[in-house]
């Protein structure tokens, strides 16, 4: 959806939710009337009441601040009637006037219903825009600005061999800030030389718009303390100096990379009962580059949840005929659900009342009405942290790929759905070669790095829907939907060919390089994912037996 087509959404929402307020403040003080009669029920005080507390959590966001306000006023005047009435629970007897001035609030509420304005203002319309960062299956954009031809020639080739796209500009390029503004859009980092950091970083940073500054790393003639300080007040998030550690340098790139799209970008699930209300939050959080789901059912909550795995759940707590809290408690009934975190949002602005509702089961409060920008700020902030937890439980913390038991699942997984629909996928397992000798000529610490480095390229290389993930010390799995042998045997070896072609530099002086063997197996010649995988490995001892530095594929015995 475009800029202007969400803008216009947004503004037939305000002037539906404009008409749907005078009916519902029409019907107000119909009620006010009866209490002032003496002819309203308990029900009915009860259905006032809700119709305010909706009026006064809603009306903000649509632009109608004040009536939210005089709402909230009035909602607050009936709460303690309210209580009674349920401690009670005399619903269908008159009651008398509780408060002599109600029927005037009600009235005053008609006033403060304004025609909408033509546009969503900017103050409730400053978003972030959505980043379609990914690392892993799309080409991360480098942009390399350089005095030297050679240094320029040497990253471009040292990148592109771990998949990185890369862009040569100039610091005295007229169209500087387009490239930059073009690039926000889409995975990218700057690497820079000296002489080119202070131009560069301070045009990032006049354009940083929301977060979105792109990351710019410093590539210095040589190194020192006084250089990396200098750099690192310019404004770069990380420091290399000549001659360039590629691995390291990719490390480095993988990583901004990976932190700026958890940082822009989640999965929310929202669970609101008001649909006008729902649908605003969607088009502004999606507007922001957070995929969204509306709970239009709670009964399919469960499945709704499953099929989405969201990052964080947006729960408001008073639902037609049902409780956001109950709905909280029952999600904690399945284990998988124990740590999501869910945020209700809820018009009940008294900590007490919070807190108590908080102890069953939900983690955070969001008092409405809430601005457009609180509410992308505050999502991608929670999604952020929800994602780190969940990144900190279930990947590897030296390569950042999924763990042992995940990698597995996934194997399971995909295995059932090639088998179920028909296509073909394999399994391969990758090893590193003689990776003992490496940690024992150059050290624990530089072996970690060549660990590092081929991640980072499978990373690169790979597809999004590809699965990779650390199986042990220097062996990797990986799942390859849709492929059969001879596609993943001519993926993986080209792979192969790029890693052996990498230096790692042991000390200052010396370089070395490594290679790796795999084995392959077709996932549909197997019912069982374990038995794939043994097979594959018997396929990677194959390798090693005949010389290593390749790809074997297993056979399945006549
Ligand atoms: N640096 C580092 N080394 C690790 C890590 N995990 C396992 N290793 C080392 O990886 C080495 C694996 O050695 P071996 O299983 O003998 O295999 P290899 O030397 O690669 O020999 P081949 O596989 O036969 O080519 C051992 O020295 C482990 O200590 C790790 O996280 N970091």
């Amino acid at each position: 959806m475009s800029v202007n087509d969400v803008q216009a959404s947004l503004v037939a929402l305000r002037s539906k939710f404009s008409g749907r307020a005078r009916e519902e403040i029409l019907f107000l003080s119909r009620q006010a009337e009866k209490m002032s009669e003496g002819k309203l029920t308990g029900a009915e005080l009860s259905e006032a009441y809700h119709v305010l507390h909706r009026l006064a959590g809603s009306a903000g966001t649509f632009g109608l601040p004040d009536l939210g306000e005089a709402a909230r006023v009035l909602e607050k005047s009936l709460k303690p009637h309210v209580e009674r009435l349920a401690a009670t629970g005399v619903a269908d007897d008159a009651i008398a006037p509780v408060e002599p001035l109600f029927l005037r609030g009600i009235e005053g509420l008609f006033g403060l219903v304004t025609d909408q304005p033509a546009s969503v203002p900017d103050s409730q319309n400053k978003t972030v825009e959505g980043v379609d960062d990914d690392s892993h299956g799309t080409q991360v954009r480098i942009l390399v600005c350089h005095q030297s031809a050679d240094v320029r020639l040497s990253l471009v080739q040292g990148l592109a061999r771990y998949g990185f796209q890369c862009l040569e500009v100039s610091l005295t390029s007229p169209d500087l800030a387009g490239v930059i503004a073009e690039s926000s859009r889409v995975a990218s980092v700057f690497v820079v030389g000296e002489q080119q950091l202070e131009g560069v970083a301070s045009e990032c940073r006049s354009q940083n718009v929301g977060g979105r500054q792109l990351p710019v790393l410093c590539l210095a003639g040589h190194d020192s303390f006084e250089k990396r300080y200098w750099a690192a007040e310019a404004g770069a998030e990380g420091f290399f100096s000549e001659p360039l550690d590629f691995p390291r340098l990719a490390d480095s790139i993988e990583r901004l990379v990976s932190e700026r799209r958890y940082r822009l970008s989640g999965r929310v699930l929202i669970v609101e009962d008001d649909s006008d209300l729902a649908e605003h939050y969607r088009l502004v959080l999606e507007s922001s580059g957070v995929e969204v789901r509306l709970v239009s059912d709670t009964r399919h909550l469960m499945q709704d949840l499953a099929e989405f795995q969201p990052d964080i759940v947006l729960m408001d707590v008073n639902l037609a005929g049902r409780s956001g809290i109950t709905l909280a408690r029952l999600i904690r009934f399945e284990p998988r659900w124990l740590s999501l975190p869910i945020i209700y949002l809820s018009s009940e602005d008294d900590p007490e009342s919070q807190l108590v509702a908080m102890s069953e089961g939900a983690d955070e409060f969001l008092s409405k009405p809430i601005t457009d920008d609180y509410l992308v700020r505050s999502v991608l902030h929670r999604c952020h942290r929800a994602r780190q937890l969940s990144e900190l439980m279930n990947r590897d913390s030296l390569t950042g790929l999924l763990k042992h038991a995940l990698v597995k699942q996934q194997v399971h997984k995909e295995l059932a759905s090639c088998r179920r629909l028909g296509y073909r996928s394999c399994v391969a397992m990758v090893d590193l070669d003689h990776f003992k000798q490496v940690n024992d000529t150059w050290g624990h610490g530089c072996g970690d790095r060549v660990i590092k480095a081929l991640a980072n390229l499978l990373k690169n290389r790979l597809r999004e829907t590809d699965v990779i993930g650390r199986y042990g010390g220097e062996e990797f799995v990986v799942v390859l939907p849709g492929c059969d042998v001879g596609q993943a045997q001519s993926v993986i070896e080209g792979i192969g060919r790029s890693f052996s072609e990498l230096l790692f530099f042991g000390n200052d002086e010396d370089s070395f390089s490594v290679t790796l063997s795999a084995g392959i197996a077709a996932l549909n010649d197997f019912s069982d994912g374990d038995v794939a995988l043994e097979a594959a490995d018997q396929a990677l001892y194959q390798r090693k037996s005949a010389g290593r530095n390749g790809v074997s594929v297993y056979t399945v015995p006549e």
